[in-house]
């Protein structure tokens, strides 16, 4: 895989690169494995928000934990997942996650702020101490500044957790995330449980973190959130990613059955969901054995119940590429 683009005469060199990331999971008792993530492969290139988007159980927040190596013990991960520095994530020990990747490299917005806080000290106590130990060179206005950063007052700091309206905690959460100042930030679900406008507040906010040196991975299942920030999308379904591209090309005009069905459920599109439910992800490898692909069941496209003859490796066609899944 080409890790150079030159686009415009600029090389840009993904800050974060996936290449068939993997991962299942042994049930024991003969029960069989969840495949939860299947080749995933994936670019994120700097001043970029990359959305990945999917249905609940599809697989993205196991493909988070794969790359922040905090995946339970009964998970078999495969593949590469490479930082620009060349940090092999997938190989690389929980000493060096812990002390070089986790908050320097990689930056986590968590699902829930307000469970992440410390509920007992002040955003200040906890921000100082993540800044004495990611940057300890820092100086005594950097809290302050941060604080700036995410739009929120300094005095907003001197609040313990329950004092902060949940805006204010998420706004907390990212300036934790921005405080060993990663090149990449990883959020997984950062918008769940706020209200559609501090949904795009906090949106916004991790769009304005990109720069020439940083780039998001949203993980949502919210499309619209995707659709507001994103520049690029990966479309998830059943532990694979089956389309991606730039996102406003790939929302203007879908390629896979299921971006269409993503986008068909939305308001703008006529609030016509899916129908059905997505594979068993312990059934996975017999269906798609059997029928090709794993979405066959709730294509539009596929007659009754004939099996289609997609493929379900992705197929790169240049900016974009696709899971092949004639007749669609
Ligand atoms: N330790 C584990 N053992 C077995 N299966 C697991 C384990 N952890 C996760 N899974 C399964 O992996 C699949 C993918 O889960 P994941 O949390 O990544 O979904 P998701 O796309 O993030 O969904 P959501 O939008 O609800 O967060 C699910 O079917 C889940 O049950
Ligand atoms: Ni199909």
């Amino acid at each position: 895989m080409g890790a150079v683009t030159i686009t415009s005469g600029v090389t840009t060199e993904p800050l974060l690169e996936l290449d068939r990331l993997s991962v299942r999971f042994a049930l024991g008792g003969g029960r069989g494995e969840v495949r939860a993530v299947s080749d995933a492969s994936l670019r994120l290139r700097p001043g970029r928000v990359l959305a990945l988007v999917g249905e609940s159980g599809c697989g993205k927040s196991v493909l988070a934990s794969a790359l922040l190596g905090l995946l339970p013990g009964n998970a078999r991960v495969r593949g590469a997942a490479r930082l620009a520095d060349g940090t092999e994530l997938l190989a690389a020990p929980e000493r060096v996650l812990s002390r070089r990747v986790r908050g320097r490299l990689l930056g986590l917005v968590p699902q829930s702020a307000s469970t992440h806080l410390t509920p007992v000290r002040t955003a200040r106590a906890q921000l100082a101490e993540v800044l004495r130990a990611l940057r300890p060179d820092s100086g005594p206005d950097a809290a302050d500044a941060l604080a700036e950063e995410v739009g929120l007052r300094p005095a907003d700091l001197d609040r313990y957790p329950h004092e902060l309206s949940g805006g204010m905690a998420q706004r907390v959460a990212v300036a934790l995330a921005l405080a060993g100042d990663p090149p990449v930030v990883l959020a997984d679900e950062p918008t769940t449980g706020l209200d559609r406008p501090l949904v795009h507040r906090t949106l916004d906010l991790l769009a304005a973190a990109t720069d020439e040196q940083r780039a998001v991975l949203l993980i949502t299942h919210d499309l619209a959130a995707a659709r507001r920030v994103a520049t690029d999308v990966a479309v998830m379904y059943a532990s694979r990613i089956v389309e991606s591209g730039p996102a406003e090309e790939v929302f203007a005009d879908p390629w896979h059955p299921y971006t269409a069905g993503l986008l068909g459920a939305l308001p703008g599109g006529g609030f016509r969901p899916i129908p059905g439910h997505p594979p068993v992800l312990t059934e996975l490898d017999r269906l798609e054995e059997e029928w090709g692909c794993a979405f066959c069941h709730r294509c539009p496209d596929v007659p009754g119940f004939a099996p289609c003859t997609g493929n379900p490796e992705l197929l790169d066609l240049g900016d974009r590429s696709v899971a092949a899944h004639p007749p669609c």
